[in-house]
C-alpha cells in the first residue's frame, strides 16, 4: 500500500510583487516524518474543487502562520493598524476545514489551524490574549534566535482524564512552546476543549461528533517532530488515522 498523502495548508504571500504559495519545511516534516506519509502544499487558492481536492487526500494539516484569521469571519472588532491577514488563505481554510470534516478526512490544526479550526466552527478569537485580565503573555521570546523560540518550553498545558492527548502523553501535564498573540475566546458549535494552559488559556480543541481524527493544538508539535515524545506520538496517531482513511477510501474503490 503506498503511503498517507497528507495536502499542508500554505499562505499567500507576494514574492517580487507576484503571488506565491508557502509554507514552512516543518510542516511538511510534520507529515513525512511525524505520520510517515506523504507531504502535498494545499495553494490557497480559494474554495474552488474542494471535494476533488479532499478525495484525493487522506489527511490535512492546517498550518500555523504569522498572519491572523480577518475579524469580520467571527464579528470581531476590526484589527490593530498593520496586522498581518491572508484572505485568500481564510477562504481556502475554513470551508477546507468544515468540510474535510465531513467527509471525514483527518484533520490536525496547528496555532493558526488551531484558531482557523474554531472560527470554522462558529468560536470567536481574543486578538491580544496578553492583554486580557488575567492572561499571560504567549508571544515568542524576542531577541532569540528561531531555535530558541521554538524550543523553549513557555508552560504546561493540561489535559483532561480519559482524552487522546492524556493518552498519548501519558499523563495529564506536558511543557509546551508557545508563540501566539491570538487565542480562542468562545468556543465553537461541537468542540470540545481538550488541554488548557494554567491561565484558562484553550490549547487544544476536538470535534466532537468527527467520523475522523480532528484536533487541533496551539503549540507547535511539528518542530522538531522526531525530538519530542508527546509531539511524534500526536503526529504517529494522526498519521494511523491518515492511513486507516487510505484503506477506507481504496477498499471502497476496488
Ligand atoms: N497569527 C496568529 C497565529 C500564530 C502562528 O500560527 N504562528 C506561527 C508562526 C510561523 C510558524 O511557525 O509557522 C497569532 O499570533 O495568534
Amino acid at each position: 500500500m503506498r503511503k498517507p498523502l497528507i495536502g499542508v495548508t500554505c499562505c499567500r504571500r507576494e514574492f517580487d510583487a507576484a503571488p506565491g504559495h508557502f509554507v514552512g519545511e516543518k510542516y511538511i516534516r510534520g507529515a513525512t516524518d511525524g505520520a510517515d506519509a506523504l507531504g502535498v502544499l494545499i495553494p490557497a487558492l480559494g474554495a474552488g474543487d474542494l471535494d476533488d481536492l479532499l478525495l484525493s487526500l487522506d489527511g490535512v494539516i492546517v498550518t500555523g502562520s504569522p498572519s491572523n484569521v480577518e475579524p469580520r469571519l467571527y464579528n470581531g472588532p476590526a484589527s490593530a493598524p498593520g496586522t498581518l491577514h491572508d484572505p485568500h488563505r481564510d477562504a481556502t481554510t475554513l470551508p477546507l476545514i468544515r468540510r474535510a470534516v465531513q467527509l471525514g478526512v483527518p484533520l490536525l490544526g496547528i496555532c493558526r489551524g488551531h484558531q482557523e479550526l474554531n472560527v470554522a466552527f462558529g468560536g470567536t478569537l481574543f486578538q491580544r490574549v496578553h492583554e486580557v485580565p488575567g492572561r499571560m503573555d504567549h508571544r515568542e521570546p524576542s531577541d532569540v534566535s528561531y531555535d530558541e523560540k521554538y524550543a523553549y518550553t513557555a508552560h504546561t498545558v493540561s489535559f483532561p482524564e480519559g482524552s487522546m492527548l492524556h493518552r498519548l502523553n501519558g499523563g495529564a501535564e506536558a511543557w509546551v512552546n508557545s508563540l501566539h498573540w491570538q487565542a480562542v475566546d468562545k468556543v465553537g458549535e461541537g468542540l470540545a476543549v481538550d488541554a488548557v494552559a494554567p491561565d484558562g488559556t484553550i490549547e487544544a480543541l476536538r470535534v466532537v461528533n468527527a467520523p475522523a481524527f480532528a484536533y487541533s493544538v496551539q503549540w507547535h508539535p511539528e518542530y522538531k517532530v522526531l525530538e519530542n515524545p508527546l509531539s511524534l506520538a500526536l503526529f504517529r496517531e494522526f498519521g494511523a488515522a491518515a492511513r486507516a482513511r487510505q484503506a477506507k477510501t481504496t477498499s471502497r474503490a476496488a
